[in-house]
């Protein structure tokens, strides 16, 4: 999507330099940085610093983490240890899983001397299919947000919430849950998002410049405001993306997630997820008890960052020192709360069916396993 009129993706391949590039997304907003990434240290510590964020460009970034470990040295013994030094570093996304698996797949099937071209090669193509995933993704959702429109009179905008940033940035390109926002801003019907401020790390900031660069209306509220709102007859969707949704259809989202959908299902508004398929974990059912759960700093609690009148990104403590902290960075949403899931081939119901309905051959492959 585009900054200042230019066209970005979250991260891209700089072929002259032979190296990825990212956007710093720790200083975002208030701040465009990009950054080279050069080293595998430098690959892990942006994935666990969440310099880069949000499950498919986690997964992303991680193929171009086996790319450089594909050149350095082709081995076996080499990629297998930084499959497991990369898959360390955030525990709830299953893209990064999936992603790391399929690279490894891909290349010891190949022999070692074609193993750092292909690696570059697959992990361009992991890029590229998240973006057009996540186009096909927007076009779907677009279909339930104009029947939403179509129900309107005078004009009077879709009302969206959304929680986190499942934007873009979280993302190669479009993202999951603003795709269809994207889509239906362009296609010309009238919306306005509300956008959950999304503590500790207030990802919706995120959100809401992305929202700002492409002119679609929003208002950033608190975590606490939605209940309100949709109480009021003022949400007439939620829309999220998920880290990993089980195969029943349980969604894993960011924290906060699971509190949205059960305010939609007390008033009556629509819970949707947009996923692509690789956040689909086919190996496991129950998402409460098999989910595992990042619990991040307490720092990310206790204090905040922002810009200060000097224009200095600046962190500040909101607590009392010593006041502990507690931060489990996500939770499940079971599938009776989700209305529906929007994926790249359809939506679906969030049950067994639906998603085997949608991916048949994942869920024969699952079958078998
Ligand atoms: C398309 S992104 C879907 C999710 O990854 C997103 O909603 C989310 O929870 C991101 O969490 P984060 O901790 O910022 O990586």
């Amino acid at each position: 999507m585009k900054v200042n009129g230019t066209h970005y993706r979250s991260l891209w391949w700089d072929a002259e330099k032979a190296a990825l590039q990212i956007i710093d997304q720790r200083w975002l907003p208030h701040d465009f940085r990009v950054q080279q990434v050069d080293t595998l240290e430098d690959y892990a510590e942006a994935i666990v610093e969440m310099r880069v964020r949000g499950a498919p460009l986690i997964g992303a970034t991680a193929a171009y983490g086996m790319a450089l470990a594909a050149r350095l040295d082709p081995s076996t013994a080499h990629l297998d240890k930084a499959w497991a030094f990369l898959d360390k570093t955030r525990p709830t996304a299953i893209n990064l899983r999936w992603a790391l698996n399929r690279c490894r797949t891909h290349l010891l099937a190949l022999p070692e001397d074609q193993r750092a071209e292909a690696a570059l090669r697959l992990a361009h193509e992991i890029a590229d299919e998240d973006v057009e995933i996540n186009r096909s993704i927007g076009l779907n959702g677009l279909e339930i947000i104009r029947k939403i429109a179509d129900g309107k009179t005078n004009g009077e905008p879709v009302r969206l919430l959304t929680h986190c940033n499942a934007g873009w940035l979280a993302t190669v390109d479009w993202g999951t849950a603003t795709s269809p926002i994207y889509q239906a801003h362009d296609a010309g019907i009238p919306i306005h998002v509300w956008v959950d401020e999304t503590r500790p790390r207030n990802q919706g900031a995120l959100t809401s410049w992305e929202l700002g660069s492409h002119g679609v209306p929003h208002t950033y509220i608190t975590d606490n405001a939605g209940g309100h709102l949709m109480q009021h007859g003022l949400v007439d969707m939620v829309i999220v993306g998920t880290d990993r949704t089980t195969r029943r259809g349980d969604v894993c989202n960011k924290i906060g997630t699971y509190l949205k959908a059960l305010a939609a299902r007390a008033n009556n508004v629509p819970f949707y997820v947009a996923l692509p398929s690789p956040t689909i974990d086919w190996t496991v059912t129950d998402g409460v008890s098999e989910i595992p759960i990042e619990e991040r700093s307490a720092r990310e609690v206790t204090h905040i960052q922002g810009v200060n009148d000097a224009g200095e990104i600046v962190q500040v403590q909101v607590t009392p020192r010593g006041t502990p902290g507690g931060n489990p960075a996500f939770d499940v949403t079971p599938n009776h709360l989700v209305t529906g899931l929007i994926t790249e081939r359809g939506v679906c119901a969030a049950t067994p069916e639906g998603l085997d309905g949608l991916f048949p051959e994942q869920a024969r492959i699952a079958e078998r396993a």
